[in-house]
This record gives C-alpha cells, sequence and structure tokens, in this order.
C-alpha cells in the first residue's frame, strides 16, 4: 500500500474514545475485510460470554469461581447486595484510611507521622502496584514506596538498607490474596526481624490486604498478632485482575495517587469495551490484532514500547496479565491446545539501541504496541534546534520506528493517549483487561485459572523437604559422608537436586563443607562427583 492508501486505512480503522482522549490504531496489522468477516461469528459468542462474566456467571469453571473486577469499579452492576457492599465499605476505608495516615491521626506508636511505605507481596499482589507507582507518583509523595517483591535475601536486605533510619516511621502493607504465598510470608519474617531487631513491634506497623477468613494464614497471623489493620481482598477478584481492588488502590491512596480517578477511568473504559460491535470496541480491536498477529495460536510475540518512561513497567505488567490467562495446556473442552502469547517490552525509544534491529529485520515473531502520549510534559520544551524539542525528537522516533518495521512487513498496533494521569492509567488497565477476556473467549480457554503455577510451586516445596532431610542426615552422622551415601540415606534418585542443595549450603556458611574437585563433576571421566566428600560441622 502507498502512503495515501495507508492513510485511508488508518482513517477507516482508527478508534477514538472522546471521554478519554484515546485513540486505538490497528490499521498497521495487515489483516483484510474477509479475515475480519470470518471472525464476526467468534466475537459474537465472545461478546455474550463477556456480559455474562459481568452478571456473575461462574466464568472460571475450574475453580467454580465468579469474575468481578469490573464491579470494583462500578458497583452498580455487582450481581448482588452483599458484594456491592463490600465493594462499597472497602472502598470507603481505604480512603479514611489513607486520609487518617497522611494528617497523622494514625501515627507510630511513637506519635510520628509516617514516612514510608514498604509493600511485600508478589505476582498480581506486585506488579500492578509497581505499575502504578512508577506511572503516577509524584516527586515528594506523602510516602515514599519501597517494595519486596522475592525471596531473594540480598533483594531484602537492599530494600531495608534504602529504607534504612526510616523504619521506624515505615508502614508495612503485607499482600496476598491467598495469604499462603512464601515467598511473601518470607519478606514478611525478614521485614518482622528487621523491626524487632530495632525495639519496634511490627504489628503497630503493619496491614494486610488477604482474604479474611479461614483460607488465608496470613489472615490468622494478622488476629493473633493484631495488627494495626487489614484489608479484604475478594474470592471473586483474580490476583492478576486485582489492581483496582484493595490490592493497588491502598498503596495507591497512600503514595498520594487519586485513587478515585483510576476507578473512574476504569469504569469510562468499562462502558466503552461492552459494546458489542468490534470497530466500537477498543479491547475488541485489540483482540482482534493480536488474533490476526499470531494466527489464534500466539505464533507471535507482543512487544509492548511505551515512548514515557513513567510507564516502562507496562509490559512486565502486562506480561502476567496476559501470559498467565492466555497461557494454557487446555481449551474449556479439554483439548490440547499450548495457548499462549508471549509479552515483553522496555520503552521507547530506549530499546532502539537494542533489540529493534532485531525486530526491524530478524525473525519476524513478534507484532508492536507502541504505547504514545501525545503531552511531553507539563511545562514548556526547550527547543534544541530550531522548531524541534525532546518530545518532538520522541514523537518522531515512535513514527519513525512504524514506519520502518512496517516497510518490512512488521505489522504494529498504536495506542495513543493526551496524558499519563490516573483516569488513563485505569483506563489501559481496564482496557488490557477486557481484551484478554475477549481474546480468551476467541480461543475458548479458561483465562481465570493458572494451574501450571502450581508445579513449580510443589517442586520447589519438594526439595525443601529434601534438603530438611539431608541436614538430618549429615548432622547425625558422625562420619564423612560422600554425596552417593547421602543419596543412598535419603533418596537414591534425587543425587542430582542432593548436590545442588549442599553446594547452595557451603556456598552460605550453612555448617557444609565440600570436598574434592567441584571441576570433577562436569569433566567425564574424572572422579565422579557422588564421590565428593561432606563433612558438616556446627
Ligand atoms: O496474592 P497471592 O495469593 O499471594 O498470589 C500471588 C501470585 O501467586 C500465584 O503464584 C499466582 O500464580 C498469581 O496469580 C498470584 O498473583
Amino acid at each position: 500500500m502507498d502512503n495515501l492508501q495507508l492513510w485511508q486505512r488508518y482513517q477507516d480503522w482508527l478508534y477514538y474514545h472522546e471521554g478519554l482522549g484515546l485513540y486505538v490504531d490497528i490499521s498497521r496489522m495487515g489483516f483484510d475485510d474477509d479475515f475480519y468477516n470470518n471472525l464476526q461469528p467468534k466475537f459474537v459468542d465472545a461478546f455474550e460470554a463477556v456480559a455474562k462474566l459481568e452478571q456473575g456467571a461462574i466464568a472460571n469453571p475450574d475453580e467454580k469461581r465468579m469474575v468481578g473486577h469490573y464491579w470494583l469499579r462500578n458497583v452498580d452492576i455487582a450481581p448482588n447486595q452483599e458484594i456491592k457492599k463490600e465493594i462499597n465499605d472497602s472502598l470507603t476505608k481505604i480512603k479514611a484510611f489513607a486520609t487518617d495516615i497522611h494528617s497523622g491521626n494514625i501515627t507510630t506508636p511513637d506519635g510520628e507521622k509516617f514516612t514510608d511505605l514498604l509493600s511485600i507481596g508478589i505476582g498480581g499482589s506486585a506488579l500492578g502496584p509497581q505499575f502504578v507507582s512508577s506511572a503516577l507518583t509524584t516527586t515528594h509523595p506523602p510516602l515514599k514506596i519501597h517494595f519486596i517483591d522475592n525471596t531473594d535475601p540480598a533483594g531484602i536486605d537492599r530494600t531495608l538498607a534504602q529504607i534504612g533510619d526510616k523504619l521506624k516511621t515505615t508502614l508495612v502493607l503485607v499482600i496476598s490474596k491467598s495469604g499462603g504465598t512464601p515467598e511473601t510470608r518470607n519478606g514478611m519474617l525478614e521485614a518482622k526481624k528487621a523491626y524487632t531487631d530495632k525495639g519496634l513491634n511490627f504489628a503497630d506497623y503493619a496491614v494486610a490486604i488477604t482474604m479474611p477468613d479461614d483460607s488465608s494464614k496470613l489472615y490468622k497471623i494478622v488476629q493473633e498478632e493484631k495488627w494495626l489493620e487489614c484489608f479484604a481482598m475478594f474470592d471473586w477478584v483474580g490476583g492478576r485482575t486485582s489492581e483496582l481492588s484493595a490490592v493497588g488502590l491502598l498503596p495507591a491512596a497512600l503514595e498520594g495517587i487519586d485513587i478515585q480517578g483510576m476507578l473512574d477511568g476504569a469504569k469510562e473504559m468499562d462502558m466503552a469495551t461492552r459494546i458489542p460491535d468490534v470497530k466500537k470496541n477498543p479491547a475488541a480491536l485489540l483482540a482482534l490484532g493480536w488474533y490476526y498477529a499470531g494466527n489464534g495460536k500466539g505464533e507471535k510475540d507482543m512487544v509492548i514500547l511505551p515512548y514515557k518512561d513513567s510507564l516502562l513497567l507496562f509490559s512486565r505488567y502486562l506480561q502476567q496479565l496476559v501470559m498467565e490467562s492466555l497461557g494454557k495446556e487446555e481449551d474449556l473442552d479439554g483439548n490440547k491446545v499450548y495457548q499462549g502469547i508471549a509479552v515483553y517490552g522496555n520503552k521507547g525509544s530506549t530499546d532502539q539501541h537494542a533489540y529493534v534491529q532485531q525486530l526491524r529485520e530478524g525473525v519476524a515473531n513478534f507484532f508492536v504496541t507502541f504505547i504514545e502520549v501525545l503531552k511531553d510534559r507539563a511545562g514548556n520544551s526547550l527547543e534544541l534546534e530550531p522548531n524541534i524539542t525532546s518530545g518532538d525528537y520522541l514523537s518522531g522516533l515512535l513514527q519513525g520506528t512504524r514506519k520502518a518495521l512496517y516497510d518490512n512487513g512488521r505489522d504494529s498496533i498504536t495506542v495513543t493517549i493526551n496524558e499519563v494521569t490516573p483516569k488513563m492509567i485505569g483506563a489501559l488497565i481496564a482496557l488490557y483487561e477486557r481484551a484478554v477476556s475477549i481474546y480468551a473467549y476467541l480461543i475458548n480457554i479458561n483465562a481465570y485459572h493458572q494451574p501450571g503455577v502450581e508445579a513449580g510451586k510443589k517442586a520447589a516445596a519438594s526439595i525443601l523437604d529434601l534438603q530438611k532431610r539431608v541436614l538430618e542426615v549429615v548432622k547425625s552422622s558422625n562420619n564423612s559422608l560422600t554425596i552417593a551415601d547421602i543419596a543412598n540415606q535419603v533418596d537414591p534418585q534425587e543425587i542430582e537436586a542432593i548436590y545442588k542443595i549442599l553446594r547452595h549450603l557451603e556456598a552460605n556458611n550453612r555448617g557444609i563443607n565440600i570436598k574434592g574437585d567441584p571441576e570433577r563433576i562436569c569433566s567425564a571421566g574424572r572422579t565422579s562427583p557422588s564421590q565428593l566428600i561432606v563433612q558438616y560441622h556446627s
């Protein structure tokens, strides 16, 4: 197509939402009218399924759960009075708590105002708060947020070191829907020790967000230790769609972010993405583009390129939302389908100086989504050369990359917003939540469970169990043992895992010494690694 034909295609397919000032352009995805028409029946079914989901159908059949994140921003569509009340009460409580913390109505036991916030959580209990914080926090927020989102001891130390002397004025949020995620528990216990070491009573600083029932171990701890406060997470909100529940709203409110703005933006987007007409529905347009790009089988990766530093974490946030929702072995009828769409990305134009070379010329296994922000900055910009500012460069680089990719047969979508505001962040989150929902129905999979995640968790738990047994054997033996001896006593089939456990313990002063030449383990023909000698010292 020449430039004028492309301009026509652009106009034919451009979606614009007036209230939000948001554009979705799928004109640079190479589908034709036949493709679009052939997909219509699938869209009709998908719109119907999405409508039922919103009305409270069991949209997650495996876990027999309703899927209600849309109700969070429009309580009027919640399926019953009890849920409506839960949502309203939660929002009122969040706003009041944030106001009390900011005003000093709630203080540390010493009467000081809280200055910092330590958020402990992982997956859906971290990615949304991290994305929103990096997108919207001002330079001087009322509380400065820090994150522990892993069980990496060095990472925990680094976060606690950054907080330093301010620990005594740091509020802690422990976020876990299930209340049983080991990484989050570990972060909590490490943080608790840091408080205790400074003579501070952790419970006076600790706030939880979890399901308020017996299924949550965290909830039990909160009650036993009498934590400062506990906010409810609902059974019908999944982790990766929880940003607009207490999980995302509480940290954002504490950081001084306009959470009502986020909710309003999401509500407005939900209205737009409820329209059962692909061309009038921005989420359906995204789903159409994804389906075309990957043949409905995820054959192409989604590269998310926001041309705005504050949106850097959007791709990481979408990675969980898209991949945990769509990456499924079976479809809803039990057929093996191995679905998914891989998501990665960072930001433009930075990535142009890294991997865009491959996008332009290398393996064509992706499509790009450009996120464009029209407004460059709050004030006016310096002209770096006649009539040209830094923002003009950024904008020109986006257009240039879009064109260079198109010229070489690489497809792209462009989502354009006017400014990064709470309302637009809420709208973007809602846009992608719905696009995932619609696309999942197009390909007939359950977007709301994550059975695959369990396998790794179970395997990790059995390694920790193995470690306990290995240490029992090593500690109770008076003699040096070879790795083979230990494996024979614990589980001969697990000799490789046992070797790795011992090597890790040795590196961390845990009383283990391994004698022998570690190089031998990878050099065929030399002494077997199973003959390495293990000694224990207390
Ligand atoms: O909030 P939590 O219950 O601690 O869950 C945190 C995360 O862990 C799990 O592994 C799930 O796969 C994620 O969907 C979830 O967001």
